[in-house]
């Protein structure tokens, strides 16, 4: 800012020693008495010079410090929005959308991003520091009269124009169904679905169905833009002529002899600066910036409003903890804006040491359980209690490191195979021990050696010698996450369809080990596959909201109930394949 505002006062020094030179001229060249000499002539000339170098200077300094300042401010535009948001150890706020609006406003409103609007700012508050003392120049040296005129059309039609922009802005950033669409077909040629659509051979409908969504999209961009287009023209004549007006009568004033050269020559440039001052541009983009920073700035103290996070009590040693059971009590529970219970005074324990196996129909809410075991919701009603202590008394940081989980759509890193494993515990990322241990568990000991890097080697082939894994693969690099956890000290293990992408013969070793990995942790497995289920200590069935059948694989056969029916149908559609190879693994 300081920059900008020093370059706008040697602008203005700059006007004021041309006019003196302009003015000293005659009296110089006819050595007239009282007139400069030529030796003050030679000074005023180099003030002029060194003015004129430093003033050029100063918008290439300017351009290097906005481009430091720039890349911070984006950093810590960056950590200022997604910080409030990782924050929380539950996930609701990201389903709320005063929130997520909020969050909208601070990355900023109609492609204004914060970054530039307050980039804008010196360019502005430069433009205003030029307007005022330009405006001075005038009033002092020709009339205030015609400085008031023109700093009133300046800033009138500035206004006018910052309210074009925005409209124009604002339909361009409509973010229209059209556009979106749009938006989402680039994305799936470019990054979602590149191998579908070649499979498929949807390239030629790709490209045009996204011509005509984008051209649909910015039609109304267009029909805005030529409305504008005679309003522009009219504040651009009008300003013309605001200052055409003032240069004539300046013209008339010196020709009658009213004005001196000196005043004539600073007056005419001081004109032209308050002309050139006008920026609606940059007024709308300082305005929308400013006012994503104060979302930015609310943002944190809204999540904590409306999604206050429960305060930890340390007489809780949650770090040991489950050491007998978690339980769930009359647990009912419903998304945020829905009217559907998922849960329904639901009662389960889990006990430490247990493996624990969850079954029931798609959308069941198998998957919302584990959700609050790990609090990422709180329940509607009813409690969770870790070893008799509500879990909302307990340090959710703390906890959520307890529980060790393959959820099912769990991250894949582009990052090497050990971050990729470590991120399951990063205080323990050096145990090398850990490591090798994890990786004959989960099978990926093999993997990792035929891999170019070995451990190094990037799981993202858009890296420099980065591979692709196959959806098994990966399954056994999450499997490697959670162990790496366990080993860590977790408590809880959730294997949430840990199975689903494994080949036959990795499913029947994950179900011989099973039992054997989830040894001394209380363990949730979630499958549909029988196989896995069966090997469980105790099964649970999940139906209606609620536990409808508990016990072991033979006892829930003999009570026939859900259980059994689907157990039996799961089997029967291997027993009527008997060239299917999954019959072997599971006679055996
Ligand atoms: N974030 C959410 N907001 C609203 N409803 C949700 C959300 N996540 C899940 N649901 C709904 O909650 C219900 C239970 O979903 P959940 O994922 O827990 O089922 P699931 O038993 O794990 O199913 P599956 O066997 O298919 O994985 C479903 O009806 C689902 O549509």
């Amino acid at each position: 800012m300081g920059l900008a505002v020093l370059g706008s006062v040697l602008g203005m020094a700059v006007t004021l020693l041309t006019g003196q030179v302009v003015g000293a001229v005659p009296g110089v060249i006819d050595d007239a008495p009282g007139a400069m000499s030529v030796a003050g002539f030679s000074w005023l000339l180099a003030a002029l010079l060194a003015v004129f170098v430093l003033q050029s200077l100063t918008p290439a300094i300017h351009q290097v410090a906005m481009m430091i300042m720039d890349a911070a401010l984006v950093r810590e535009i960056g950590v200022g929005i997604t910080e409030p948001l990782l924050r929380p150890r539950s996930v609701a706020h990201l389903e709320d959308t005063e929130v997520l609006d909020m969050q909208e406003r601070a990355k900023g409103k109609g492609g204004f991003h914060l970054a530039q609007g307050l980039g804008n700012l010196p360019w502005l508050l430069a433009s205003r520091v030029t307007l005022v003392g330009s405006a001075v120049i005038v009033g002092v040296m020709f009339s205030w009269l015609v400085a008031a005129m023109l700093v009133a059309v300046t800033l009138l039609l500035e206004w006018y124009g910052g309210r074009l922009i925005a409209r124009e802005i604002d339909v361009w950033w409509g973010n229209t169904e059209e556009q979106r669409r749009a938006e989402y077909l680039f994305n799936l040629g470019m990054r979602d679905a590149p191998k579908e659509l070649r499979v498929f051979g949807l390239h030629g409908w790709l490209v045009e169905r996204y011509v005509r969504e984008w051209t649909a999209g910015f039609r109304p961009v267009w029909e805005r833009r030529r409305k504008n287009v005679k309003w522009s023209v009219l504040t651009g004549g009008l300003h013309l002529a605001a200052n055409g007006l003032a240069i004539l009568l300046v013209g008339r004033a010196a020709l009658d002899g009213r004005l001196p050269l000196t005043e004539v020559a600073t007056t005419v440039p001081a004109i032209l600066a308050i002309g050139v001052s006008m920026n609606g541009y940059g007024v709308v983009q300082v305005r929308r910036g400013l006012s994503a920073y104060r979302a930015m700035q609310e943002l944190p103290d809204t999540i904590a409003e409306r999604h206050p996070e429960p305060v930890a009590t340390s007489r809780h040693r949650t770090e040991t903890m489950p050491a007998r059971e978690v339980r769930f009590e009359n647990v009912s529970f419903r998304y945020p804006d829905s009217d559907k219970d998922v849960l329904r005074d639901l009662d389960l324990t889990i006990h430490a040491h247990e493996a624990l196996a969850l079954v029931g129909v798609n959308g069941a809410g198998k998957s919302t359980l584990v959700k609050l075991l790990g609090g990422a919701y709180k329940p509607t009603k009813g409690r969770i209690l870790v070893d008799g202590v509500d879990l909302s008394e307990l340090d959710l940081a703390v906890w959520q490191r307890r529980i060790a989980a393959i959820v099912q759509d769990f991250l894949r890193f582009p990052l090497s195979v050990t971050d990729n494993v470590v991120f399951g515990a990063v205080e323990r990322a050096d145990d090398e021990i850990a490591l090798a241990k994890v990786a004959r568990e989960s099978g990926i000991d093999d993997l990792v050696r035929r891999l170019p890097d070995g451990w190094d080697t990037v799981l993202d082939k858009t890296f420099d010698g980065g591979v692709d894994l196959s959806g098994g693969e990966w399954q056994r690099i999450a499997l490697a996450r959670a162990l790496f956890a366990v080993h860590a000290g977790a408590g809880v293990l959730v294997l949430d369809e840990p199975a689903a992408a494994l080949d036959v013969r990795a499913e029947a070793e994950l179900v011989e080990r099973y039992l054997e990995l989830t040894s001394g942790v209380a363990s949730l497995i979630i499958s549909h596959r029988f196989s896995v289920v069966r090997n469980a200590d105790r099964i649970c069935v999940l139906a209606d909201g609620r536990i409808t059948e508990d016990g072991t694989h033979e006892q829930l056969l003999d009570q026939g109930g859900t259980y059994a029916a689907m157990f039996r149908l799961q089997a029967e559609r291997y027993v009527t394949a008997p060239e299917d190879p999954e019959s072997e693994v599971l006679d055996a």
